[in-house]
């Protein structure tokens, strides 16, 4: 993209912005080989690290796309946002009763945190906190897995999202940790429902298999001030949309939060399946994927595309 001063939108011609995007892809490419593929859920441990796809969906509708970028793969935390967004429309600030608004600068599956704040977790990005939040999501519907599969598939326009069987039931055999939090949880009066109902919802949204063309269009409403221009409906209120972005700013890279911040400088919201989504609001949605992990469970690749694309905008 050409860099005049002043101009930031991406109202460039649109080979410019193909152009734009691929010379990011190619630039990030040269990261391929570092990081480590995530192994404590077992079948993701056999995707192939050398994927690498990243597509932008602007406002006003068109999506570019580079690389792997029609991929399916496990969108895991990115999930978070989901099971956020519907949380808040169905309860409202009601929900902060439950969950924290700052970032916990410990690992996202932390019990340390969890135990000394007396099972109110931090953030709804970090796991405790999407487990409260699926939790409040079990309250309110009655199958709430088919709530979220149904979001994801219209906000992004692809009603062929599956929830992959696989990655679930490895999840569910190595549970323990995000078991232990969510007894640790429910001990303190903070999950209301049967600990495997919540946990099975909360692995079952981590387990959707998207791409990310998907989940650049699905998650635009961020960019949008809450409009989806797939539903054509203002899917969330703008100021609740702005709210999110900023949780998403403090919290969505767990303990790499202030660095991607600094770096960056957007809200984002990653997965140890190696997808990162980030926001540019007023202008478009951009997912970058690539499997192989930092140490803090972000895609090595992926921030680097992003931290590539801010430095050009
Ligand atoms: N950071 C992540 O993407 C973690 C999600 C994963 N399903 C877990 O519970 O550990």
């Amino acid at each position: 993209m050409s860099s005049r001063p002043g101009t930031s939108s991406l109202t460039d011609g649109t080979e410019d912005i193909q152009a734009w995007l691929e010379d990011i892809h190619q630039q990030a490419r040269t990261r391929l080989g570092q990081g480590h593929v995530a192994s404590y859920i077992p079948a993701l441990s056999t995707q192939d690290a050398n994927r690498f796809g990243i597509a932008i969906c602007t406002n006003d509708g068109r999506v570019y796309t580079a690389g792997d970028a029609r991929e399916p793969f496990s969108v895991q935390s990115i999930s978070k946002v989901f099971l956020l967004t519907l949380s808040l429309r169905a309860f409202g600030n009601a929900l902060w009763e439950r969950v924290g608004l700052n970032p916990s600068g410990m690992p996202f599956n932390s019990l340390a945190q969890l135990e000394a704040e007396r099972g109110k977790p931090r953030n709804p990005f970090i796991n405790a906190g999407a487990i409260v939040v699926a939790d409040s999501l079990v309250s309110a519907f009655a199958t709430p897995v088919q709530v979220i599969q149904d979001a994801a598939r219209r906000l992004s326009g692809n009603a062929s999202i599956l929830i992959d069987r696989d990655v679930l039931a490895s999840e569910w055999k190595h549970r323990s940790r995000n078991a232990a939090m969510a007894y640790l949880t429910k001990a303190f009066g903070n999950i209301n429902n049967e600990v495997d109902d919540v946990l099975y919802a909360y692995f079952a949204c981590c387990s959707l298999s998207m791409n990310c063309v998907d989940l650049a269009v699905a998650l635009n409403y961020l960019a949008a001030e809450g409009y989806s221009r797939k539903t054509d409906e203002q899917f969330v209120e703008a100021e609740l949309a702005r709210r999110i972005n900023s949780l998403l700013f403090t919290s969505g890279m767990y303990d790499a939060a202030g660095e991607f911040a600094y770096r960056v400088g957007l809200p984002a919201k990653s997965g140890v399946g190696g997808g990162i989504v980030a926001i540019v609001p007023g202008q478009f949605s951009v997912c970058a994927w690539s499997p192989a992990l930092d140490d803090n469970g972000n895609s090595v690749v992926a921030q680097y595309a992003l931290e590539l694309m801010s430095d050009r905008l």
